[in-house]
C-alpha cells in the first residue's frame, strides 16, 4: 500500500472519529474530515477555517458560555502537554436541539520530526450511553407497573429527607395499600390483579409530579408517595383525592366486605427532618397510621404529624 502523506491523510478522512492535531501552544495542526463535517453540521465556526485556531482558547470559550466541560476538556490537554499525565480520556454530553449525544475525548501525545504534537479524538458514543441509560431505568423501576421500584423510593426518601432537613421543610409520606385485594386476586384471578396495579400505578404518577414527589411501588400491593417541602392540610387533600380517583376508575371487587369497586386506605404522615432523626420515623409512622386507617374501615386518610411540625 502506498505510503504517503496523501494516502494517509485518505485513511484518517475514512474514519469517524473527528480528530485534529494541536501543537504543545494549543494551535491546530490538522483536523480530519470527519472533525470538519461535524463542526459544519454544527455550525462551528472553526471548522473550515481552523488554521491558526487555539483549540484551548476554544475550550476556554465554551467555558465561558456556561460548558463545565470546556473545563475539563481544557485540563485534560494541558496535562498531557505539561507530562503531568500520559493521556486524558472523558465522556461528556453534547446534546443538539432535537438529539441527545454524548462523546467521548482522548488526548495522546505523538512526537514527530522532534516536536511534540497532541492527538485530541472525539467519538460519538450516544448508542451505548442510551443503552446504559435504558438499564439503569429497568433497575429503577418496578417491572409491571413501570413506576420507580422500593429501591428507587429508599434512594429518594433518604436524600429528600436530608434536603428537608437543610432547608427546615416539612415532608410527607402516604403509604396506599389496596383494599381486600387478596379478595379481588382469589376472585378475578392473578391476571385481572396485575391489571389492577398496572391501573393504580398510572393513576399514582399523576399525583407525583414536582421533583421532590415521587411515587412507587413500596409491595405487593402497596404503593408509597412522598411529597417534599409540603404541609399536611395539602398532602391529606391529595390523598383524599387519590382515594376519590382509585373508587372512580370502578375496578369491581364484588367480594369485598366493605365496597363493591376497590378502594384503598393510605397512612399519611408529615416530618420535619431534625438533625439526628431519620427517615424511617416517618415510614414507621406512615405505617401505623395504615393500621389504623385499615383497622377503622378502609378507604380513608389517617395522618399524622409531629405536633411541632404542625405550628410551622
Ligand atoms: N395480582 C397480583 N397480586 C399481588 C401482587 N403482589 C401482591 N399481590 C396480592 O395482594 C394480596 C394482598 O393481600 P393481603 O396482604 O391479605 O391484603 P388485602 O387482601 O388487600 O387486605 P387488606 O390490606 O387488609 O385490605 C395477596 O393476595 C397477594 O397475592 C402482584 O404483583 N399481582
Amino acid at each position: 500500500m502506498e505510503n504517503s502523506y496523501e494516502a494517509l491523510s485518505l485513511i484518517l478522512d475514512s474514519i469517524t472519529e473527528h480528530i485534529v492535531v494541536i501543537d504543545g501552544n494549543g494551535i491546530i495542526q490538522y483536523t480530519n474530515k470527519s472533525w470538519s463535517e461535524f463542526g459544519d453540521s454544527n455550525a462551528c465556526a472553526i471548522s473550515d477555517d481552523w488554521r491558526g485556531v487555539n483549540y484551548i482558547e476554544e475550550c476556554d470559550k465554551a467555558s465561558v458560555m456556561g460548558d463545565d466541560f470546556g473545563i475539563q476538556a481544557k485540563k485534560g490537554i494541558l496535562s498531557v502537554i505539561s507530562k503531568e499525565a500520559p493521556f486524558f480520556y472523558f465522556e461528556y454530553p453534547c446534546h443538539s436541539i432535537d438529539e441527545k449525544r454524548w462523546f467521548t475525548m482522548r488526548v495522546t501525545a505523538l512526537k514527530m520530526s522532534n516536536r511534540d504534537y497532541f492527538v485530541i479524538s472525539h467519538q460519538n458514543i450516544t448508542e451505548r450511553k442510551l443503552a446504559e441509560e435504558e438499564v439503569r431505568n429497568l433497575a429503577r423501576l418496578d417491572g409491571l407497573t413501570d413506576i420507580p421500584n422500593r429501591r428507587t423510593f429508599d434512594e429518594f426518601l433518604h436524600n429528600e429527607w436530608r434536603r428537608c432537613l437543610r432547608l427546615n421543610k416539612p415532608i410527607c409520606l402516604a403509604i396506599v395499600d389496596l383494599d381486600h385485594f387478596k379478595l379481588l386476586n382469589d376472585h378475578y384471578g392473578h391476571q385481572i390483579g396485575d391489571e389492577c396495579l398496572i391501573k393504580i400505578g398510572k393513576l399514582l404518577k399523576k399525583f407525583a409530579c414536582r421533583p421532590g414527589d415521587i411515587c412507587a411501588r413500596y409491595g405487593g400491593e402497596e404503593f408509597a408517595l412522598i411529597w417534599a417541602d409540603t404541609p399536611l392540610e395539602q398532602a391529606e387533600r391529595l390523598s383524599n383525592e387519590l382515594l376519590a380517583k382509585i373508587v372512580a376508575l370502578g375496578i369491581p371487587n364484588e367480594r369485598s366486605p366493605t365496597d363493591d369497586y376497590l378502594t384503598a386506605s393510605i397512612g399519611l404522615a408529615m416530618s420535619v427532618p431534625e438533625k439526628d432523626s431519620n427517615e424511617r420515623e416517618l415510614i414507621s409512622l406512615a405505617d401505623s397510621m395504615l393500621y389504623r386507617a385499615k383497622e377503622s374501615g378502609r378507604n380513608k386518610v389517617e395522618l399524622f404529624s409531629h405536633p411541632e411540625a404542625l405550628q410551622r
